[in-house]
């Protein structure tokens, strides 16, 4: 079992993430976790915050000179922003009068379309947002990100590997017939403004954020997820809580601002006759077994198939907009314009390094359900073996790079 939990808020001292169920001897150090921590602040369109946020990583538990011990992995990432809110952030009591004199302690009384704010107001009883935003927050997908780090580097021993990439920013997309990025491109997506695989639609998709930073806007987009190396049979069809493609769905639907989700060909598998939506089982001239294509997008029966697995993820526009959306004061019950301070114009570059990390997450669990051990050649044997046992006529092509 691999379960993983998050804490923190905002601009509280620290965020901290703890995965427990690892296996001794995935390669992981701070190194590794502040590099996947600086893939999240990637992205043109970000706000002023990621300028200077540093991700302080600190690995409190689970890890000796590199390597998982077996035990939970806990790992702590400061808020530089933290000075400026130690008395605001407190967990203990503050002196009040200092909390009155403090402007940054100011009631947030004018909820945000599109945030948690008023929602969570009412259903944990605050008077104003700011304790229900600082736990709302996208701040805490950084803790997510460096979970997902030890889940990718267990999975890369295995031969698993995950790549995320920009497929659209508001209305600019990729064609739906581009080349997909392979692992060996990873550092040539880090290295484009939009994480986008293709020069000119990325130098597009960085026309549009600019236009709508100017008019005072934000944007959405959508984001793609790719895992290499997956051996057939990972999640199950036998109930609905173990498909492989709800437990995708979940973890990706999980992330802020995430509202839309689709494995494969997904809405445009919708549109297509039965005839031109499947994938058909071929053999190729060593008799192995092959598919006609990948539509269904590396899953089938709720398991992995053995071929690429490749999800989308659609993130909605910044709810906090320049140009301030209308609410209500709860202070005065008068009309009044939301809170805005900050924000990111477009935060979907760094929202595809977090699904990455989401689906990291759900392969590692589904891979430790299915192979079980307690140190990573453990699993590897296990994998191995299961993969040996496969009949050959039906062992799929994708597995010999295993
Ligand atoms: C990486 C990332 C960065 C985000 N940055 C912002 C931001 O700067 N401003 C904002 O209003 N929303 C931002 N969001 C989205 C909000 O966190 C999200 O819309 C809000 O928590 C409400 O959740 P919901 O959209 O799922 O309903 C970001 C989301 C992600 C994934
Ligand atoms: C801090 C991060 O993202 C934040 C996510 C976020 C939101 O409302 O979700 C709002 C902004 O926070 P702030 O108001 O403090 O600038 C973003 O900067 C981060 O990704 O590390």
């Amino acid at each position: 079992m691999l379960r993983w939990l998050t804490a923190g808020e905002s601009h509280g001292p620290a965020l901290v993430g703890i995965v427990e169920g690892v296996p001794a001897g995935v390669e992981v150090d701070s190194t590794l976790i502040s590099a996947a921590l600086a893939r999240r602040r990637l992205g043109y369109g970000r706000g002023a915050r990621m300028k200077f946020e540093q991700d302080a990583v600190r690995i409190l538990g689970g890890v000796r000179h590199g390597k998982t011990q077996g035990g939970p992995v806990a790992i702590e990432i400061g808020n530089t922003e933290w000075p400026k809110w130690e008395q605001v952030m407190a967990a203990d009591p503050v002196d009040p009068t200092v909390l009155a004199d403090s402007a940054r302690n100011a009631p947030l009384t004018r909820p945000r379309p599109g945030h948690a704010d008023f929602t969570g107001m009412q259903k944990y009883g605050f008077d104003e947002a700011r304790p229900v935003l600082e736990r709302a927050s996208a701040r805490e997908t950084a803790t997510r990100v460096a979970l997902g780090a030890v889940a990718s580097a267990f999975l890369k021993q295995l031969g698993i590997e995950l790549v995320s990439h920009t497929v659209g920013i508001a209305g600019v997309m990729a064609p739906g017939d581009s080349a997909l990025p392979l692992p060996a491109d990873v550092d040539a997506l880090d290295a484009d403004p939009m994480r986008c695989f293709d020069a000119g639609v990325s130098a597009a998709m960085v026309a549009e954020v600019d236009a709508a930073h100017k008019e005072g806007e934000t944007l959405g987009g959508v984001v793609e997820v790719l895992a290499y190396g997956l051996p057939p049979g990972l999640g199950s069809y036998v109930h609905w809580d173990r498909r492989l493609d709800a437990r995708i769905a979940g973890a990706l639907m999980g992330i802020q601002a995430i509202k839309g989700v689709e494995v494969g060909d997904g809405f445009l598998t919708a549109t297509r006759r039965g005839s031109a939506a499947h994938d058909e089982i071929l053999q190729d001239a060593e008799g192995r077994v092959v598919r006609s294509g990948n539509r269904a997008g590396g899953i089938e029966g709720g398991m992995s198939i053995g071929e690429l697995l490749r999800v989308r993820a659609a993130m909605k526009p910044i709810a906090t907009v320049p140009r301030a959306l209308r609410t209500v004061d709860v202070s005065t019950s008068e009309p009044a314009r939301a809170h805005h301070q900050r924000s990111d114009v477009c935060a979907v570059p760094a929202a595809g390094v977090v699904a990455e990390a989401m689906v990291a997450l759900v392969l590692a669990e589904a891979v430790i359900e299915k192979f079980g051990g307690d140190s990573v050649p453990e699993t590897a044997r296990n994998l191995h073996a299961y993969l040996a046992a496969i009949p050959q006529p039906l062992e799929s092509a994708g597995t010999d790079v295993l």
